[in-house]
């Protein structure tokens, strides 16, 4: 017992040298920040430039030193030779550039994650050390090489964690376990202390090309999807930070979810977004039907947007005469024809070529005026004439019908709220598709709508107009500089021939004050970003592949999913049927077997239940087991309002809520039913709250936030990336007859970390009671 005192305190003394090194650079980067904020906005542009720079250089690093607080140091090796390696959040050096700490992204760092007593390398105990604050409160010892340590003390309390199951693969067992059992929130936390090897080889493999990983509910997909980013922007600063990195997520409400793992891993500069928010400016509100979903996302609107594009390039049916300043001009169908083919050669988008399509009508209505006169023209008279043609009402209209200017917005609504616009554009959709695509205009706007907006913006490109009204606003911005540069020649002498304002102005504008990557980057839609991570991308359709793609010309992406999840119509059943079209096969598999999440019990049941419905499942193994973790709850059938199916829930809820939920805020009980119930179900349960919690507890859990709540009724679509400690699945057959089908109910079955309580009147579902014969 001695020695393991001992052995804490020593590493009570490294972990306290580590800290106090972490509190000095802290102190160090604030005085350095503090230093240049007092310099103020005074000297040459390039000094406030140079200082702006070192200000958010010092900004981040501050942030990052504040975010590695909790678990600073989490390994230490030992490797050959007496070699000591202390593996943690950020590398930390002493002030002669002496290694202190490893970052866990670093090549020093992969034999923690990776070496096993097969194939130790040159690692002869691996460390977990669990902390608290800045504690040492435990330790967990493997001997990777026992004959190197048959003399040391060995302290190291090898596996033995109760419950374990996939244990011969499993590093750090108890460190992983107690993480794994821990209370949830409203938010995911990192898994950098304890991310097992199939893990680390697809959170550290090369940046180049797509790959996919493929893995069963909780086997840590998200996890891996948001180490990788951070592992890439550490072994990949230079190119990523200036390119970026996009993440993709299903919903706001799950980038909430994960919103503090990037963070805590030190890095902030990451874009997340979902599809629905892809295109600047457009904010997808409201949700299509399955079967409209599934129409929208087909490829098919590749060659219909272009259509619609094109549909507004239009020869007129007849010649038409107009009148302008006592002269008579002919807008000829013959000129037309000509300008529209003259303007599509620039290859040009819509709305960009358009500049040639008016430049090139208005040369002939020119050429038409001179012929009148029948006489040379100076330039003079021409731009004077041409001008007069240009803001001709007449002329204008009749030249915007020739080639109409146009946003994506009014383009899409277009073809759903004008019949005759869909007809033309997409004649391989039959009728019954295209009524379910009516709309009216005005509308708002659907997250299956994105990709086609976004397809438009691309054929489409600036409207000029738009275009304009920037080119105005950046001439102001440059006079303000030149104005700015003049005073500061003034002030400083420095006139004087060397440099003028102009030259001056234009550095500025050059080396200014400049917004981060990211911010660039996310109201930008033609932006193109380094690499992209895509979470639950099973649910993406064809055509948001094809946005996504868009944005990542090298396709170095981390696709993460399930397809055996997939509650989206327009969603993939086959990574090949999904990515084939988009990334041509060049895409790589990767698979994850362990669940972490789900007590074997329990992710069983799933598992059986999935190969009954016939879901394209990977393989799964539970990690643990946890005694008592799937209860079946049969109420017998009562009547359409089913109050003793409801009465049995919330007595479920109400018990779950007793055990699971902490006035910490720790601790999460979710009920999960079908999409049509859950108002219903969500009422009965806040209704008994009170009266079984407590009032205090019970309105203390009803005043929650709703991503924060430790109490919630969801359906399985709201719950899909999520985990509680406790699910009430309320009426299984229910959930499998949903749109979503029996993907939603493996789902719905999966999000459990303790107990997952199945409240049912109906008979179960196929295979989650037992397997069910070939
Ligand atoms: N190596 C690990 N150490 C500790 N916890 C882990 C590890 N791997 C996964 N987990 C935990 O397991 C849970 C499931 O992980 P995650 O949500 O990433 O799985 P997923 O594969 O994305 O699941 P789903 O398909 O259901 O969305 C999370 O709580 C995560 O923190």
């Amino acid at each position: 017992m001695a020695g393991r005192q001992d052995e804490l305190a020593r590493e009570q003394a490294v972990v306290d040298r580590l800290y106090d090194r972490l509190d000095e650079l802290r102190a160090a980067t604030r005085d350095r920040l503090a230093g240049v904020r007092r310099s103020g906005s005074v000297g040459t542009p390039q000094n406030r430039s140079e200082r702006d720079a070192f200000a958010t250089l010092y900004e981040d690093r501050v942030a990052q030193l504040d975010a590695v607080e909790d678990r600073l140091v989490f390994g230490r090796l030992d490797l050959a030779d007496e070699v000591t390696r202390y593996v943690g959040r950020i590398g930390i050096a002493d002030d002669a550039h002496r290694s202190l700490l490893t970052d866990w992204r670093a090549p020093a760092a992969t034999a923690f994650y990776r070496a096993t007593a097969l194939h130790p390398g040159d690692v002869r105990r691996r460390r977990h050390l669990v902390t608290s604050r800045r504690t040492v409160t435990g330790l967990e010892d493997e001997v990777l090489d026992l004959d190197a340590l048959a003399d040391a003390d060995g302290e190291g309390d090898q596996g033995g964690g109760d419950g374990v199951l996939a244990a011969s693969s499993l590093s750090g067992e108890g460190a992983l376990l107690a993480s794994l059992a821990s209370r949830r929130t409203g938010r995911m936390t990192d898994i950098v202390a304890t991310i097992q090897s199939e893990q680390d080889r697809v959170i550290r493999a090369e940046l180049a090309g797509a790959l996919v990983v493929q893995g069963g509910p909780g086997t840590g997909k998200t996890a891996v999807a948001l180490h990788r980013a951070a592992y890439l922007l550490y072994a990949h600063r230079r190119l990523l930070e200036r390119s970026g990195v996009l993440l993709v997520g299903p919903s706001r409400a799950f980038l909430r979810y994960i919103d503090q793992v990037l963070p805590s891993l030190g890095e902030t500069g990451v874009v997340a977004t979902t599809i629905g928010e892809l295109v600047p400016g457009v904010r997808a509100t409201a949700v299509d039907r399955g079967v409209v979903a599934e129409i929208k996302g087909r490829l098919l609107w590749r060659s219909a947007i272009r259509s619609a594009v094109r549909a507004r390039e239009r020869v007129p049916a007849a010649d038409h005469p107009v009148r302008v300043e006592g002269h008579d001009y002919v807008i000829r169908r013959r000129d037309v024809r000509d300008a529209i083919a003259r303007a599509r050669r620039t290859h040009k988008p819509h709305n960009e070529a358009r500049a040639t399509f008016v430049r090139e009508m208005l040369a002939r209505l020119v050429d038409q005026y001179r012929a009148d006169v029948d006489a040379e023209l100076s330039p003079e008279d021409v731009a004077l004439v041409t001008e007069d043609l240009r803001s001709h009402r007449e002329i204008r209209v009749a030249l915007n019908l020739a080639w109409f200017p146009i946003t994506p917005q009014r383009l899409v609504a277009d073809l759903f709220a004008k019949p005759h616009r869909l007809a033309e554009a997409a004649p391989e959709l039959g009728p019954a598709d295209r009524a379910a695509l009516r709309r009216e205009s005005g509308a708002p706007w659907t997250e299956s709508d994105v990709p086609l907006l976004d397809e438009a913006a691309e054929l489409l490109g600036e409207d000029d107009s738009l275009a304009r009204a920037e080119a105005h606003a950046l001439e102001a911005e440059r006079a303000a500089e030149l104005e700015y540069a003049r005073s500061v020649l003034e002030s400083s002498g420095a006139g004087g021939g060397l440099v003028d304002a102009e030259t001056l102005a234009s550095r500025f504008a050059a080396t200014g004050p400049r917004l981060t990557t990211a911010e660039r980057a996310a109201t930008d839609r033609t932006w193109t970003y380094g690499h992209v991570v895509v979470d639950e991308a099973q649910e993406l359709s064809p055509m948001a592949w094809r946005a996504l793609v868009r944005r990542v010309p090298t396709r170095s992406m981390t696709i993460v999913g399930d397809v055996a999840q997939t509650s989206s119509a327009a969603g993939a059943r086959s990574w090949s049927h999904a990515l084939d079209p988009v990334l041509r096969g060049s895409w790589r598999l990767e698979e994850l077997t362990v669940s972490y999440r789900t007590p074997a019990a329990v992710a069983d049941a799933a598992q059986r239940m999935a190969l009954a419905a016939g879901l394209p499942t990977s393989p799964l193994t539970a990690a643990r087991q946890v005694d008592g973790s799937l209860e079946l709850a049969h109420v017998a059938p009562s009547g359409p309002e089913r109050p003793d199916l409801v009465r049995q829930v919330v007595d479920q809820v109400s018990m779950l809520a007793g055990e699971f939920v902490g006035a910490d805020g720790a601790g999460r009980v979710a009920v999960v039913a079908a999409a049509g119930q859950v108002a219903a179900l969500r009422a009965a349960v806040e209704s008994v709250l009170p009266d079984a919690l407590g009032r205090e507890e019970g309105s203390r859990l009803l005043g929650q936030r709703p991503d924060d709540a430790q109490v919630v009724v969801l359906d399985p679509r709201q719950a899909k990336g999520l985990e509680f400690d406790a699910v009430v699945l309320v009426e299984p057959a229910d959930v499998a007859e949903g749109d979503g089908g029996a993907s939603d109910l493996y789902v719905a079955m999966t999000r459990p970390t303790q107990r997952l309580v199945v409240v049912h009147s109906r008979p179960l579902p196929a295979g989650i009671l037992e397997p069910v014969a070939a």
